[in-house]
């Protein structure tokens, strides 16, 4: 089968992807946040609310509906994480899952037509069985370095692995975990399209100047 990319999807769009969800924020205000790193520059924006969150299903719609309605308005993709049916209901532009969530085959079913879909490798082999399937658009790859934003990640993967999966892979690769400003350069250097981070942005008291220290690199 041809590969069929959604149209939504630019490769440019991973350079710097914001990923968020309120277990990352504390009491702070997640819009509040997003228009901030949208000021300084993000090109993509991941809703993963999960883990420690403390909202319930309905809280977690409504407060999509105003993160997705900042993305539109500014013209920045807005992705669900793990979660198809509530990517469907808020009309994302993407659905990101990983290698333990809903099978990619079903999401492929069950996502709108138009959807993106990101798909997280950590392996080789699943970089090729990523390849068989046609309408993932990019990867996930990481944690590349060691992360404190996911409790069950697995080890990081590291530098050399990243690269050996850029190599095969029929599409663009965004590197994610523990990513900073001293790292980014390495991950252009070995293939990377782009950084995808929640710490870089949520624990810094300069997000401009952190969100442009990843465009200075991948733009
Ligand atoms: C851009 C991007 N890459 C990788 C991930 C991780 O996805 P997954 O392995 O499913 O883990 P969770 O994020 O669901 O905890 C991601 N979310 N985004
Ligand atoms: C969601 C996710 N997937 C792999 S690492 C990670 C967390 C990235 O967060 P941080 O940028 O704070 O390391
Ligand atoms: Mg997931």
């Amino acid at each position: 089968m041809p590969r069929v990319p959604s149209m939504k999807f630019k490769s440019e769009m991973l350079q710097a992807y914001f990923v968020c969800g309120t277990q990352d924020i504390g009491d702070r205000d997640l819009p509040a946040i997003l228009n901030e790193a949208i000021a300084a520059g993000i090109t993509a924006f991941q809703y993963r609310d999960k883990g420690e969150s403390k909202l319930n299903d309905e809280q977690r719609y409504q407060l999509g509906v105003i993160l997705r309605d900042i993305c539109n308005n500014a013209q920045i993709s807005f992705i669900v994480d793990d979660d198809v049916d509530l990517a469907n209901k808020l009309n994302a532009d993407g659905v990101h899952v990983g290698q333990k969530d809903e099978r990619i085959t079903k999401v492929v079913r069950d996502a709108n037509p138009d959807m993106m879909i990101g798909l997280s490798c950590q392996t080789i082999e699943q970089t090729e069985i990523a390849n068989e399937i046609d309408r993932v658009d990019y990867i996930g790859a990481g944690p590349i370095f060691s992360t404190n934003s996911k409790p069950d990640a697995v080890a990081p993967m590291g530098l050399e692995l990243m690269e050996d999966m850029v190599n095969i892979s029929d599409v663009p690769i965004v590197a994610i975990g523990g990513i900073d400003n001293t790292n980014l350069q390495s991950l252009k250097n070995n293939g990377a399209v782009g950084a995808a981070f929640i710490t870089l942005v949520t624990q810094t008291d300069d997000i401009n100047r952190s969100v442009k220290n990843v465009l200075d690199v991948f733009k």
